[in-house]
């Protein structure tokens, strides 16, 4: 399939800029509308998800999520003392890895200068998050980690259930902001957003269908 076949074309990305040079593109309908809903049901029913721990204050707690984890075989990554070794890239996965890094090369802006953070070789990795119902979260972080390098591109595709994304600046938290990410919606954080930004995605308050969100990165060896 040609990364044509991918777009759904009508609608225009949305360019948010953030407090301290942070910047977020938003682009619904990425896919074609099939595309998507093969892509959601193929990806719940295929993916490798596990439930994952995390160490808190010593003792091992279940992360709010499954999740699975894909790249290059020299991608790995690490957080709150959790390693996750990539599996290779299924074939669907590497082809929407493919019309997002088009997508990227088109849409975003220049990186921030001096400390520029291209994307130059593309993504080596996509962490995949299930949230399977309203229960179910990732509570404020930044995705700052050493191995993802200063001022990353971030790029987040969702499927499913439409999800509530907070951000809130780092010192000036009554700087928030709310997104709805609904399904097939391409959301790319760029410029400073992690360095200034943290994010969630809260627990909801009302029923939740599963939802399914890939985040694309390059981890550097
Ligand atoms: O589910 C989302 O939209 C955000 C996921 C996220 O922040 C992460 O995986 O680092
Ligand atoms: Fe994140």
């Amino acid at each position: 399939m040609s990364t044509g076949d991918l777009f759904d074309q009508n609608d225009l990305p949305e360019m948010i800029q953030l407090q301290d040079g942070g910047c977020l593109t938003v682009q619904s309908n990425f896919l074609s509308a099939e595309h998507a809903e093969n892509l959601r049901q193929a990806l719940h029913q295929e993916l490798a998800w596990r439930q994952d721990y995390i160490s808190m204050y010593g003792l091992e707690v279940k992360i709010p999520r499954l999740q699975a984890w894909y790249g290059e075989h020299d991608a790995q990554y690490t957080y709150s003392g959790l390693t996750l070794q990539p599996e290779p890239f299924p074939e669907h996965l590497a082809e929407l890895k493919k019309a997002i890094e088009y997508f990227c090369q088109q849409q975003l802006p220049p990186p921030p200068k001096p400390r520029s953070s291209a994307l130059t070789e593309g993504f080596n990795s996509v962490l995949c998050n299930l949230y399977r119902d309203e229960h179910d979260s990732v509570s404020w972080h930044s995705d700052d980690e050493a191995e993802l390098g200063i001022n990353p591109v971030i790029a987040s595709f969702s499927l499913g259930e439409t999800r509530l994304f907070q951000l809130q600046h780092k010192r000036d938290k009554k700087q928030k902001l709310g997104l709805q990410l609904g399904h097939n919606t391409l959301l790319i954080m760029s410029g400073t957003t992690q360095h200034h930004w943290r994010h969630q995605i809260p627990k909801s308050r009302v029923a939740c269908a599963p939802r399914i969100n890939l985040t694309f990165r390059f981890i550097r060896a």
